[in-house]
């Protein structure tokens, strides 16, 4: 049963359906079958999560997740747990796998409660098989309220396993159709589904196991994906090899363009990061009165104060890669600096305020460069609000590559990256103690420092999340509150080498 982490592809509804249908009408696996492995599998999840859970609430809905909710309430039955099923509507309505397995309930001498509230009252888990990856509109009426019962009975203390999906969570975007369940375990079955690990997904989804309902190999061949995630091989091989006999000038110069007055830490952070992931030289710009101290703090890094714009020339034209946005702020300062480095041909990673800026104005026409907005920095660049972004996490990035000719990371919740194909990656490392100020001036140094080593922007964009969301939850090893970008410095150095660490 794979973890989260060593999943490499995410799927839609669309594609998990047809990899269904192929499984049943090519491979000859029988429906009701599947949806007994699927049973399966979800009983097996409740009882290793909850060992000791004897009252079951099952909450089914009119499809063929309902139906799985129907064939686990049944094995709760079979072994001598107290099982109470709740179904909206008339359950001799149901057609199909669904009704089979309502009938196998029933046979197992189920019977249904009036109310999803009556189920649920004194459950130890509740299990959410109410809509799966058929969820077609946003929640209302008996269904809203199922999903806000089972959510009141976990908030008291009852377990919640999801079956497939939250019910309410979009499985292609993880965004929400008006409420979602908040699971303690999703049990997902046949293939991962992007939604559950993108936007709203890792708080709705708990822990994520995915079962492929030994589905063959062969059904998953050529099967296009929304999402892929690397590997520790692909990430092993992504970063660049060093020879025996490098010098610095082998691994590229980084050039930090950012640290406005008071803001100094961020461009340090950022350009501490280049040099921790590999680049063999880093320069930072920052405002005047800086340099010295960052100098002092960190010996390795070549701080310039940037008293006129024009001090810039000089260093843009020794660096390989230019990172700018860290700290920049928005005011003239900021604004020379900026027109200044777009103007140069150095390949970018463009952060922070660097994108508000640039979202004022029209984009700019280059196409070496790789943007890292946040979702509220997306909607500006995007002309849209920062909930639209999060709507459509996928379209988001895809749409922000597109318009910015650019390698886009759309950060937060499942890192989104991007490229102008259309190419999508998803990165499922990470935790919510990144939720502080500077770690994505720790993203914005790492992704430079390795594109300054010669990696391409997509291998470079897309490697450098993932050492970034990593070395994040090594470094949460001690706690996720209070932790620092700072602290993620060593294990960064680490995971960017591979053989060592
Ligand atoms: N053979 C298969 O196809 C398998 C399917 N499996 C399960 O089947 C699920 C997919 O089944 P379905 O395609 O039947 O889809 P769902 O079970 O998600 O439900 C679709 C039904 O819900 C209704 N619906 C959609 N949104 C609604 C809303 N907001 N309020 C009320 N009703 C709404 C639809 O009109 C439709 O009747 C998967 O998530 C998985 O749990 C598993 O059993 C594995 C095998
Ligand atoms: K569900």
């Amino acid at each position: 049963m794979p973890a989260l982490s060593t999943i490499t592809r995410f799927y839609g509804a669309a594609q998990v359906a047809a990899l269904d249908r192929r499984v049943i009408d090519e491979f000859g696996i029988p429906g009701f079958d599947l949806m007994h492995r699927a049973a399966d599998a979800g009983f097996q999840a409740l009882c290793g999560r909850w060992p000791e859970a004897d009252r079951l609430a099952v909450v089914c809905g009119p499809g063929n997740n309902g139906g799985d909710g129907f064939l686990i309430a049944a094995r709760g039955l079979a072994s001598a747990m107290t099982v109470r099923v709740w179904f909206p509507g008339n359950p001799e309505r149901l057609t199909g796998d669904a009704h089979r397995a309502y009938q196998a309930f029933m046979r197992a001498g189920g019977v249904l409660t009036d109310s999803s509230a009556e189920a649920l009252a004194d459950a130890d888990v509740a299990v959410d098989a109410l809509l799966g990856t058929g969820l077609g509109r946003p929640l209302a009426g008996d269904f809203l309220a199922a999903v806000q019962a089972i959510n009141r009975a976990g908030e008291q203390g009852a377990g919640v396993l999801a079956v497939d999906i939250p019910s309410g969570l979009d499985a292609d975007t993880g965004a929400i159709w008006g409420e979602a369940v908040r699971a303690d375990v999703t049990a997902t079955f046949i293939g991962a589904k992007l939604g559950l690990v993108t936007g709203a997904g890792p708080a709705h989804a708990g822990e994520v196991t995915l079962h492929e309902l030994e589905a063959p190999d062969r059904a998953y061949a050529d099967m296009p994906w929304l999402a892929s995630q690397p590997d520790d091989t692909w990430l092993a091989a992504a970063l660049p090899r060093r020879r025996r006999d490098a010098h610095k000038g082998d691994h590229g110069h980084v050039l930090c363009v950012g640290g406005n007055t008071g803001m100094g830490g961020a461009a340090r952070l950022a350009a501490e990061a280049a040099l921790r992931v590999g680049a063999g030289l880093v320069s930072v710009a920052t405002r005047g009165g800086q340099a010295a101290a960052m100098t002092q703090a960190r010996p390795e890094l070549m701080c310039r104060d940037m008293t006129a714009a024009a001090d810039l020339d000089a260093l843009l034209d020794r660096a390989t890669v230019v990172a700018i946005g860290p700290g920049l702020g928005t005011d003239n300062w900021a604004r020379d600096l900026l027109e200044r480095v777009l103007m140069s041909d150095r390949p970018l990673v463009v952060d922070a305020d660097a994108l508000n800026v640039i979202a004022e104005n029209r984009p700019p026409a280059r196409d070496n460069w790789i943007i890292t907005p946040h979702p509220g920095e997306a909607g500006r660049l995007l002309g849209c609000a920062t909930a639209d972004v999060q709507a459509d996490r996928p379209a988001a990035a895809a749409a922000l590559a597109e318009r910015y000719s650019a390698m886009a990371v759309l950060k937060g919740a499942g890192t989104l990256i991007a490229d102008r194909r259309g190419e999508l990656w998803v990165s499922t490392a990470g935790n919510p103690g990144m939720a502080v100020g500077g770690m994505g001036d720790l993203l914005t140094g790492t992704i430079a420092g390795l594109l300054a080593q010669g990696i391409d922007p997509a291998t470079a964009a897309v490697a450098g999340v993932c050492l970034h969301g990593r070395a994040a939850d090594r470094a949460a090893a001690d706690g996720e509150r209070g932790l620092l970008p700072s602290d993620c410095l060593a294990p960064l150095r680490a995971l960017a080498n591979p053989a060592s660490s």
